[in-house]
């Protein structure tokens, strides 16, 4: 039976962080940080990764685990890695955070939108054509996205970027996962998304889903002035409304007990406000694997929209480009099935010198294409950000 080796616990996030290396594995959250490094077996899809796992013991006698990236798009290889090595830490602390590391992207870079954006409001508009048509009016909701192609002058530094992100948003959960590549040089999924799919212990399972967005704002009266308005948004709370109900569908068929609140809440990464659901159950099977509940929500209307099918379609007419494995998830479960799976938004796709970022957000009927395009804008900055990069479009 292979081994996976668990490395004594890192006594502190930074520590962690200053270990990664590209390749490797992070996922920071409330719960804790995970690093996990090399790989016993690759696989591509989650039921294999179940069967792999349950071959897998550890050197301490605890339970295997796994992690990895799914892609967007439900049919296309998901890239799963059972690690060698799993080493895990404190979650992350303002104070605790590691110090900024400036320049993850050095010298002269350019960047190329896809699509232009003014294109992207012709976008929204064509995905509003699409909402209000008589002949076909099932189509509800579709989240549109749009990115970011930046090429710089030599491989942009992927450590100095995950630093970043923990330090600059320590509540929200940053990772870094391998992805394939074309050639012999790492492709990483870096991040620090606001939004937990599904986190599962034992039989209690737990999904944070978040939709409708309004920026931050650097005065604090009129940030808070922001929270109230998006609260009290008919729009908002609308879009928001589909992504709770179809996540409570999706978990209610595992569940023996589901708490969905009625009203939802806002919460803040360093850059956006946003209305969220905590959503609670308890499992029927505390057997089941938090992959499969992550396969079983994804991709939820916060990422693709409502009906899933018909939005998938709209989606695949009208962007530009393939999303890959933005808009997907990553995440960790163990041999119990306990895990954690966060849903990649806030992201960049870095390989070499080439940095993709991606932002979205969900189009309703009555959407406003040019906020709709400056909402995208005001989420391109949380990687912007961390690249130290200054781009305002
Ligand atoms: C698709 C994205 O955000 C989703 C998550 C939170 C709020 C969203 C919104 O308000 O549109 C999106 O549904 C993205 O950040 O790229």
């Amino acid at each position: 039976m292979p081994r996976q080796r668990v490395a004594a616990p890192a006594p502190t996030v930074t520590e962690l962080v200053a270990a990664y290396q590209p390749r490797d594995f992070l996922l920071t959250s409330a719960s804790g940080t995970l690093l996990g490094s090399g790989a016993l077996a690759t696989v591509t899809g989650i039921d294999e990764l179940a069967d792999v796992l349950s071959r897998v013991g550890t050197d301490t006698g605890q339970a295997a685990v796994a992690v990895g990236a799914l892609p967007f798009d439900r049919d296309a290889p998901a890239h799963l890695v059972v690690p060698e090595t799993v080493r895990r830490g404190p979650a992350p602390e303002p104070a605790a955070a590691p110090a900024p590391r400036r320049s993850p992207l050095p010298g002269a870079w350019k960047a190329v939108p896809v699509p232009d954006p003014a294109d992207h409001a012709t976008a929204v508009k064509r995905a509003i054509t699409l909402m209000t048509d008589p002949v076909a009016p099932e189509l509800r909701k579709v989240v549109l996205a749009r990115c970011l192609k930046l090429t710089g002058t030599c491989a942009a530094d992927v450590a100095a970027v995950v630093a970043n992100l923990v330090r600059a948003d320590p509540v929200g959960f940053t990772f870094a996962a391998d992805l394939p590549s074309r050639d012999a040089a790492p492709r990483t999924l870096v991040g620090a998304s606001p939004e937990l799919l599904v986190a599962k212990h034992g039989r209690s399972v737990v999904s944070h889903p978040l939709a409708g967005s309004a920026p931050r704002h650097p005065d604090p009266v009129q940030d808070r002035e922001q929270a109230a308005a998006l609260l009290s948004s008919a729009k908002e709370r609308a879009e928001h409304a589909v992504v709770v109900e179809a996540v409570a569908e999706a978990l209610r068929p595992y569940c023996r007990r589901l708490d969905v609140p009625e009203e939802p809440w806002t919460v803040t990464t360093a850059t956006m406000w946003h209305l969220a659901t905590r959503i609670t159950g308890e499992l029927r099977d505390p057997h089941t694997p938090s992959s499969l509940l992550a396969r079983a929500l994804h991709p939820t209307p916060a990422v693709c929209g409502s009906p899933t099918d018909r939005a998938y379609a709209a989606i695949a007419e009208i962007e530009p480009f393939d999303r890959g494995f933005y808009t997907g998830a990553v995440g960790y479960t163990d041999t119990a099935g306990d895990g954690e799976w966060v849903v990649t938004i806030r992201c960049a796709d870095i390989h070499g010198s080439t940095v993709d970022l991606f932002a979205g957000g969900g189009i309703m009927p009555d959407s406003d294409p040019e906020a709709e395009l400056a909402e995208t804008t005001a989420k391109f900055r949380t990687l912007l950000r961390a690249l130290g990069v200054d781009q305002t479009r």
